[in-house]
C-alpha cells in the first residue's frame, strides 16, 4: 500500500458555476463532460508547423522519423544493460512494480541527459513495449507534422516514497512535458536529499475561508449586484494588474489606462469599450494560464506570496516567474491553494493549509464548520454558504476520488469539516508522476529559481519539442495552423482546387481564399506571431507583406525574434498599436479609391512559385531574404494607422478567454466577463472590416469554446455588415460546423444551418479523422443538446477525397506518400486530438 493512496489521476477542468450550468445549455452536459476532461490533459498528439521557406513536411518527417528510431535504439539498449544490472535479488521483498519503476525511472532519467535534444523530444520505446507512433503529416495541412504522446498512465509509486506537492500553474506544465522549478513548488516531505525518488502531485485552488478577509469582503459588498455571484470579484490595484477574473471589477473602480473611447462605435456594447484594456489584460493572462483569482502559491499575506508558480512555453519547458504572474499576484484574491511554501509533507501525505493554526484557535472551534466562510468539501467542491465567495460546480470538479459535501453535511460533520478545512490530503490532489530530487529539502525551498524536481515518469507522456529542429518547425496547434491555411490556402489548397470545389458547392460557399501578388496582409492581434510568421512563409511566395500588430511592446519583440528565428523577418513588420484604432478616422484619404486602386495592381495568382513554398518546395535549400525564388518585395506599409481598405487579407485571433488550451484544470472567467469579451472582440471586428478591402478575406479566429466569442460574433458581424461580408466556408475544413440556433441567456442568434456549415469549431479533445470520433459521434447525440455534430462525417468524408492529397509534385513522390498515408491511416486510428478553437472565414463584398 503506497503511503499516500488514493491519488487523484482524472481531473476535469473547474468552471465558474455560472458558466457551467451556461455551457451545459449550449452544449449539452455530456459534450461539456467530455470537453472539460479534454481540458484537464494535454493534447496527445502535438503539432509541428514546418518553415516552408527553409524545409519541405516531407523531409522534416524522414528526419524526425530517424531521430525517433535512433532514440528507441538507444533506449532500448540502455534498458538492456540496466535489466541485467537491476533484477530483483534472490528472496527480495521488493514488489515487481517497484523493480519496474527503478528501470522506468533509471532508464529515463538517462534519457533525460540529453534533454532539449531531439532524441529526448521525440522519445523512444517504453519497457511496457508501447511504441510511440512514427511522426506523420497531416493529410489536409500539409505543412504540418502530427507527433504522437499517451496517457493517463499508470505510474508506480514505491512505498514510503517521499512527496513533493507543487501549484497548479506547475502542474500544468508538468501535464505538457515540463520538469518542475523552484516557484511552482509548495511542500515537500522532511528529510529529502538530492537525487530522491518523489512523488510530485498538484494541490489545486480552493475557496479560501473568511477568516482575516475582512476589507475583501466589505469591498465585496460594494460591488454592483452582476458580479456578486463572479468568482473574479478581486479588486486589482489597478487595470495593469488585472488579470483573468478580475479585470471588469478591478477596472470599473480604477479605470483603465488606455482604450476606445465608450460609444465610439454604433453597434459595439459599451462594456466592450469601458474596460478594454483589462479585458485584454485578462485575456493574456488567461492565454498565458494564469488567473487573478486563483492564488498559485497559497496564503495571500504569507511570506510565500512573492513567489508565483512557474510558467511554460509552448515548448514545454518551465521558467521561473513570469510578468504576468507577478502583475495578477497583487490582486486580492480569494481562490488559493492555502499551502505556504516549504510547509512539510506528513508521513500520511497530508499537508497542513496556511489557516489552520488560526482555525483550530478560534475559541469556539467545535462548531468549526459553520465558522469556516466557505463550506468546502475535501476534493475542493465548494457548498453554498452565506458568506464562501465561490462555489464551483460538483458536476465537472476534478474526479479525485473523494466524496462532496454539501453545507449541511460538512456543518453536521463538526471537525471531521474542520479536518477538511485545514489540510490538503492526497485524495484530493492529482498525481503527476515520479521525479528525481535537484537538490537537498532546504536547497530547493532557499532559491527561487532553477529546476527542483526533474520528471522521470509521467502521467502523461507527450514530446516536448522544445528547440527541436529550430528555425525549421515550430510547435503550433492543428486549429491555427488550419487558421493561416484559412485565410491564404497555403497550406492545403495549393494544388487542391478540385476537392475544394467540390465541398464548395455542397456549402454554397466560394473557392479557396488565394492571395494575391503583393498581397497586404494584416494580423491585428499577433504576438506572440506564430501565425504572423506563418503568414510571412505565406505571402512570400507572391511578393506579399504582412503587417502584424500587437498592443503590448515586449511582445513586438516577441514576434520580431520569431521571424528572425524563421527566417520571415523580409516580410513581416510589425508594430506596437491598439488595433481597434488600425484605421485612422482622421486619414484623409479617400477609402475607396485606394482599394481600387490596390485592387487593379492585386491581380490573383496562384502561381508555381505559391504552391511550390506551399509545398515547401521553393525552399529545398534555405533561402537569402530574398532570393530568386520569391518575388520581389514592394516597399514596406510602415507604421499605422493605414487608410481605410488597405489589405487583402485580414487575420483577427483577438485576445479571448483561452477555454480551449490545455492543459488546464481551472477556469475562473464568468459570465459577464465572457459577454463583456465578445463585446471587445466585436470592436475589434469593426476595425478588422475597415482595414479590408472590398474583395478581401477576412479570417476571425479564437482559442476558446466560447459560443458569445465564437457564433454570436460571427452571426452579429453578418448583421451588422449584411450586404458588405458574407461568410466563406473556412477550408480546409477540420473541425465541427459551429452552434446554431440562439444563446440560452440572452436570446441573441447563433448560426443558421447553412452558416455553421462553413465556419469550424474544435472541441477540445475532439479527435480529427479518427474513427473514434466518428463512433462518439454516434453516441454522444443527446436530447436538447445544440451539438452540431451531424453533417461532420460528410465534412470529413469530403476533405479526405484523395484528391486533395495527391497532388505532390512529380507522380513519384505522391505514390511513395500516399503508401505512407495508407500505413499512417492505421496507426491514425486514434486521430488528432485538438485543443478548443474556432475559425470563421468572411469575404468583404464591396
Ligand atoms: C490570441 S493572442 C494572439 C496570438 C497570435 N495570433 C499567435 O498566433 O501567435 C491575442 C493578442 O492580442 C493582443 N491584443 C489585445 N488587445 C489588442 C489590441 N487592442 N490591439 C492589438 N493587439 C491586442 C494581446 O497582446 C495578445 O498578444
Amino acid at each position: 500500500m503506497p503511503s499516500c493512496g488514493g491519488r487523484g489521476t482524472a481531473p476535469s477542468v473547474r468552471w465558474d458555476p455560472e458558466v457551467a450550468t451556461y455551457f451545459s445549455a449550449c452544449f449539452g452536459a455530456s459534450r461539456l463532460a467530455a470537453m472539460s476532461s479534454a481540458l484537464a490533459r494535454p493534447g496527445l498528439t502535438p503539432s509541428l508547423r514546418v518553415n516552408t521557406l527553409t524545409s519541405r513536411p516531407q523531409d522534416v518527417v524522414r528526419r524526425l522519423t530517424d531521430m525517433q528510431e535512433q532514440s528507441e535504439r538507444e533506449e532500448s539498449e540502455r534498458r538492456r544493460r540496466l535489466a541485467s544490472v537491476v533484477s530483483p535479488p534472490a528472496g527480495s521483498e521488493l514488489a515487481p512494480a517497484e523493480v519496474s519503476t527503478t528501470i522506468t525511472v533509471a532508464s529515463a532519467m538517462q534519457t533525460a541527459v540529453v534533454e532539449g535534444d531531439a532524441a529526448a523530444a521525440s522519445g523512444g520505446g517504453s519497457d511496457d513495449g508501447w511504441r510511440r507512433p512514427a511522426p506523420r503529416r497531416h493529410r489536409l495541412l500539409r505543412d504540418a507534422v502530427i507527433l504522437s504522446g499517451r496517457g493517463p498512465r499508470e505510474v508506480s509509486y514505491t512505498q514510503g516514497m517521499k512527496e513533493a506537492v507543487v501549484n497548479r500553474f506547475a502542474a500544468e506544465a508538468v501535464l505538457k512535458g515540463a520538469h518542475v522549478y523552484a516557484p511552482g513548488l509548495l511542500a515537500a516531505s522532511p528529510g529529502i536529499v538530492e537525487g530522491d525518488w518523489v512523488a510530485v502531485s498538484a494541490a489545486l485552488e480552493r475557496p479560501a475561508p473568511q477568516l482575516g478577509w475582512g476589507r475583501q469582503r466589505q469591498r465585496q459588498q460594494q460591488q454592483p449586484a452582476g458580479n456578486s455571484s463572479s468568482c473574479g470579484s478581486s479588486t486589482a490595484a489597478g487595470a495593469g494588474t488585472a488579470a483573468a477574473g478580475g479585470a471588469v471589477v478591478a477596472t470599473a473602480e480604477e479605470g483603465p489606462e488606455e482604450g476606445p473611447e465608450e460609444g465610439a462605435e454604433e453597434g459595439v456594447p459599451s462594456a466592450a469599450l469601458t474596460d478594454a484594456d483589462a479585458l485584454a489584460t485578462a485575456a493574456d493572462a488567461a492565454e498565458a494560464g494564469l488567473d487573478a483569482d486563483a492564488d498559485p502559491v497559497g496564503w495571500s499575506g504569507s511570506s510565500s506570496s512573492d513567489v508565483v508558480g512557474s510558467s511554460s512555453t509552448e515548448g514545454g519547458s518551465s521558467s521561473g516567474s513570469s510578468s504576468k504572474g507577478r502583475k495578477s499576484k497583487s490582486a486580492r484574491r480569494r481562490l488559493v491553494v492555502g499551502i505556504a511554501r516549504g510547509t512539510p509533507v506528513g508521513p500520511d501525505g497530508r499537508v497542513e493549509l496556511a489557516w489552520a493554526k488560526q482555525l483550530q484557535r478560534r475559541p469556539g472551534a467545535e462548531g468549526r464548520g459553520r465558522e469556516v466562510g466557505s463550506s468546502t468539501a475535501s476534493n475542493g467542491v465548494s457548498s453554498s454558504s452565506t458568506d464562501g465567495p465561490i462555489a464551483f460546480a460538483g458536476s465537472v470538479t476534478a474526479s479525485t476520488g473523494a466524496p462532496s459535501a454539501t453545507a449541511a453535511e460538512a456543518e453536521a460533520a463538526g471537525d471531521v469539516a474542520d479536518e477538511e478545512h485545514c489540510y490538503s490530503r492526497p485524495a484530493e490532489r492529482l498525481y503527476l508522476g515520479v521525479a528525481r530530487a535537484a537538490g537537498g529539502r532546504r536547497a530547493l525551498f532557499r532559491s527561487s529559481t532553477g529546476l527542483v524536481l526533474q520528471m522521470q515518469d509521467r502521467l502523461y507522456d507527450v514530446p516536448s519539442c522544445n528547440g527541436l529542429l529550430r528555425g525549421e518547425v515550430m510547435l503550433q496547434a492543428l486549429p491555427s495552423i488550419a487558421a493561416v491555411a484559412a485565410l491564404t490556402g497555403s497550406s492545403s489548397t495549393s494544388c487542391s482546387s478540385s476537392s475544394s470545389s467540390s465541398s464548395s458547392s455542397s456549402t454554397g460557399s466560394s473557392s479557396p481564399a488565394e492571395l494575391p501578388r503583393g498581397a497586404r496582409v494584416l494580423d491585428m492581434c499577433a504576438a506572440p506571431g506564430g501565425k504572423s510568421t506563418a503568414l510571412a512563409a505565406a505571402v512570400a511566395a507572391v511578393g506579399g507583406r504582412v503587417v502584424a500588430l500587437d498592443r503590448t511592446h515586449n511582445k513586438i519583440r516577441e514576434i520580431t525574434s520569431l521571424a528572425a528565428d524563421l527566417g520571415v523577418t523580409p516580410w513581416l513588420e510589425a508594430y506596437k498599436h491598439d488595433a481597434t484604432q488600425v484605421v485612422a478616422a482622421a486619414v484623409a484619404h479617400d477609402g475607396a479609391a485606394v482599394a481600387r486602386d490596390h485592387a487593379a495592381v492585386a491581380a490573383p495568382v496562384n502561381t508555381e512559385a505559391a504552391a511550390a513554398a506551399a509545398d515547401g518546395q521553393a525552399a529545398a535549400s534555405a533561402p537569402d531574404a530574398a532570393d530568386a525564388a520569391t518575388p520581389p518585395l514592394g516597399p514596406p506599409l510602415g507604421p499605422p494607422p493605414y487608410p481605410p481598405a488597405t489589405f487583402d487579407a485580414v487575420l483577427l485571433d483577438p485576445p479571448c478567454s483561452a477555454l480551449g488550451l490545455r492543459p488546464r484544470l481551472l477556469h475562473s472567467w464568468t459570465l459577464p466577463q465572457l459577454r463583456a469579451l465578445a463585446a471587445y472582440q466585436r470592436s475589434l471586428i469593426v476595425a478588422a472590416v475597415a482595414a479590408l478591402r472590398p474583395g478581401g478575406t477576412l479570417v476571425y479566429c479564437t482559442c476558446t469554446v466560447s459560443p458569445p466569442e465564437n457564433e454570436a460574433n460571427v452571426a452579429w458581424a453578418l448583421d451588422r455588415y449584411a450586404g458588405v461580408l458574407q461568410l466563406e466556408s473556412a477550408q480546409p475544413l477540420l473541425g465541427l460546423p459551429g452552434l446554431t440556433g440562439a444563446d440560452p441567456v440572452t436570446g441573441e442568434r447563433w448560426l443558421r444551418p447553412e452558416e455553421a456549415e462553413m465556419v469550424q469549431r474544435f472541441d477540445p479533445g475532439l479527435l480529427l479523422p479518427g474513427r473514434r470520433m466518428r463512433q462518439q459521434q454516434g453516441k454522444e447525440e443527446e436530447g436538447g443538446a445544440r451539438s452540431q455534430e451531424a453533417g461532420t462525417e460528410g465534412r470529413q468524408a469530403q476533405q479526405l477525397a484523395p484528391s486533395s492529397d495527391t497532388c505532390a509534385a512529380g507522380a513519384e513522390e505522391a505514390a511513395a506518400e500516399e503508401q505512407q498515408q495508407q500505413q499512417q491511416e492505421e496507426e491514425e486510428e486514434e486521430g488528432d486530438d485538438v485543443m478548443g478553437f474556432f475559425i470563421a472565414r468572411f469575404r468583404k463584398v464591396r
